[in-house]
């Protein structure tokens, strides 16, 4: 049974697949009203209202998935949830059309002074002069951030017969001509736009864009609007810029600290204000709740998630593709925390053949969560592989060779110690499965499965006698045995499997057969 918190107030449609969903116990109240409970939950789902910060993860020990129902994921630590090893996914389009439509009604609502001409009537006043608005046919509309949502505004814009200017440091040349848009920098829509509209993340390199720098640049009489996050536009900054006539008005959906108790901008008549409504209709909130309550159902079922924040984000197809891979990675990463048994420094995998046309950073991953999972007694996956492996000052890098040693793919990792480094190299076999096809040097052929023995030894009559005597004498049935030698009565390997693990007192009497050099005891 999986018990998920649906800790904000979500679709109750849109939750379906979970009610629908006998392995799942569906929770909806808000995190403070089950405090006692915290650490049951497998999946947590939020909206914007929820922090989850470390100090709740640390109390959601349990915790695999944490799910954003809508876009912005600023109100979750992300660092942290990567840290402990839990997937952070969103509903990335959900609400686009509603974002931009209330952005587009904010914009519409600003420069004909919808709000405070609608106060005026319901005060019974008459003020027909005081409320004359400006046309949007003909102006120049800057957006910054020309992601899903600018570009829904884009469209409608020109329906209003708008010029639009676009600044987004990662939008092409090609892509913003293809949308038809004049792609400006950042200076350029500043100094063009009557109305600047902000639809960016809130990144470090985003919170005060349009502090007072970038104000100076604007057109006197500007309008401003913020339907993406508080604190894009500068609030502090826009005061003086507010009193001096310079900005002639701001639509605001979203605010620093929400809800904005004691904001200075709510007492500006030219600053016009929404509760953070832009995802708020029935449409969008439908979409979000069911694209994660799908989403989070499908993970539970081991199926890959299509988007997820921290991890690179695999379609089903592609998920389909790599998983032989990935799971020949995994035990590959198994096998190597076993054989080589001592402090590692670095970790580098070498990719070759058929395998290079997929997405290998994610194999990697699974190869160190693989290695790192054997050895530390902490959740380690996929997510938080690359971060556990650093914070134990373990350098891990792939690369891609030409080299695939005559197998249609191969993946190889080696291990450096400090005096030692240990290699190891699989393929994989459609319709057989993933295979290692090197061990440490010696060429070799087997499934990396189950209770497996690995005996180092000289090469000399009778060692492969006296292992089986002693294993036969214990009662133990041999399932599989492999063999391998780099030259004749050089060094030496077994790989055995059995059908149980072997006893700790059968692995030491092997130990004393003259001319066996190390065991070890691995289990996948
Ligand atoms: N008010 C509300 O209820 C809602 C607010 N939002 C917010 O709207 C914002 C945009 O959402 P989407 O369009 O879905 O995201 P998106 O990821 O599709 O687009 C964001 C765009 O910002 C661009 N960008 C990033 N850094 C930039 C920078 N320094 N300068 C200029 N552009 C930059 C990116 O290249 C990207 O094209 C997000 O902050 C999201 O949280 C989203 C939905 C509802
Ligand atoms: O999706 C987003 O980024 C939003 O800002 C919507 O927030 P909400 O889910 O309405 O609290």
């Amino acid at each position: 049974m999986y018990r998920v918190l649906v800790a904000d107030s979500m679709s109750e449609e849109g939750l379906l697949p979970f009610k629908d969903n006998p392995s799942i116990e569906l929770v909806q109240k808000k995190v403070s009203e089950v405090e006692s409970s915290l650490s049951n939950f497998d999946a947590l789902l939020v909206r914007s209202a929820t922090t989850v910060n470390e100090d709740l993860l640390v109390k959601m020990p349990n915790l695999k998935i944490i799910a954003r129902a809508g876009v912005g994921v600023d109100n979750i630590d992300v660092d942290a949830a990567t840290k402990y090893g839990v997937i952070v996914i969103n509903a990335p389009d959900g609400n686009t059309i509603s974002t931009a439509e209330h952005t587009f009604a904010m914009m519409a609502s600003l420069v004909r002074h919808i709000p405070q001409a609608n106060i005026s009537v319901k005060s019974r006043e008459w003020s027909r002069t005081s409320f004359v608005g400006m046309e949007l046919a003909g102006k120049h509309l800057g957006i910054i951030g020309f992601g899903r949502i600018g570009s829904e505004i884009a469209k409608r814009a020109r329906a209003f017969e708008m010029k639009i200017h676009v600044f987004d440091p990662f939008l092409t040349k090609a892509r913003a001509e293809k949308l038809g848009v004049d792609l400006c920098t950042l200076d350029e829509v500043l100094a063009i736009a009557d109305i600047i509209t902000v639809h960016t993340p809130l990144t470090k390199e985003t919170k005060g864009l349009l502090g007072n720098e970038n104000l100076a640049k604007t057109k006197k009489g500007v309008y401003l609007i913020n339907c993406a996050r508080g604190g894009i536009i500068d609030e502090s900054a826009v005061i003086e810029y507010l009193e001096n006539g310079h900005i002639a008005g701001m639509a605001l959906d979203v605010f620093e600290v929400e809800p904005p108790i004691n904001n200075r901008l709510l007492e500006f008549d030219q600053v016009i204000t929404t509760p953070h409504l832009g995802a708020s209709t029935r449409e969008a909130q439908l979409n979000v709740a069911n694209q994660v309550a799908r989403e989070v159902t499908e993970f539970f079922q081991g199926k890959p998630v299509t988007s997820a924040i921290n991890m690179p984000a695999l379609s089903k197809d592609i998920y389909d593709k790599i998983q032989p891979f990935y799971d020949l990675s995994k035990k590959m990463g198994i096998l190597l925390s076993q054989c080589m048994n001592e402090p590692i420094q670095e970790i580098s995998i070498t990719y070759a053949g058929s395998v290079t046309d997929l997405e290998t950073s994610f194999i990697s991953k699974g190869l160190l969560a693989g290695f790192l999972k054997a050895r530390i007694d902490t959740t380690v996956n996929e997510v938080n592989a690359a971060m556990v492996s650093k914070s134990l000052g373990i350098t891990f890098g792939d690369k891609i060779s030409s080299n695939n040693y005559g197998y249609s793919n191969s993946i190889s990792v080696i291990a450096f110690g400090e005096n030692k480094s240990f290699e190891i190299r699989g393929t994989y076999v459609p319709n057989y499965g993933g295979r290692i096809v090197n061990l440490d040097g010696f060429n070799i052929d087997f499934i990396p499965e189950g209770n497996l023995l690995y005996i180092l030894h000289r090469d000399r009559p009778g060692v492969i006698g006296r292992v089986g005597k002693i294993l036969g004498d214990n009662e133990i049935n041999i399932a599989t045995m492999q063999v391998g030698r780099r030259e004749i009565g050089g060094e030496a390997i077994m790989m055995l499997s059995f059908d149980k693990p072997l006893k700790k007192e059968v692995v030491e009497t092997l130990l004393h057969v003259p001319d066996i050099v190390t065991i070890r005891k691995i289990e996948i």
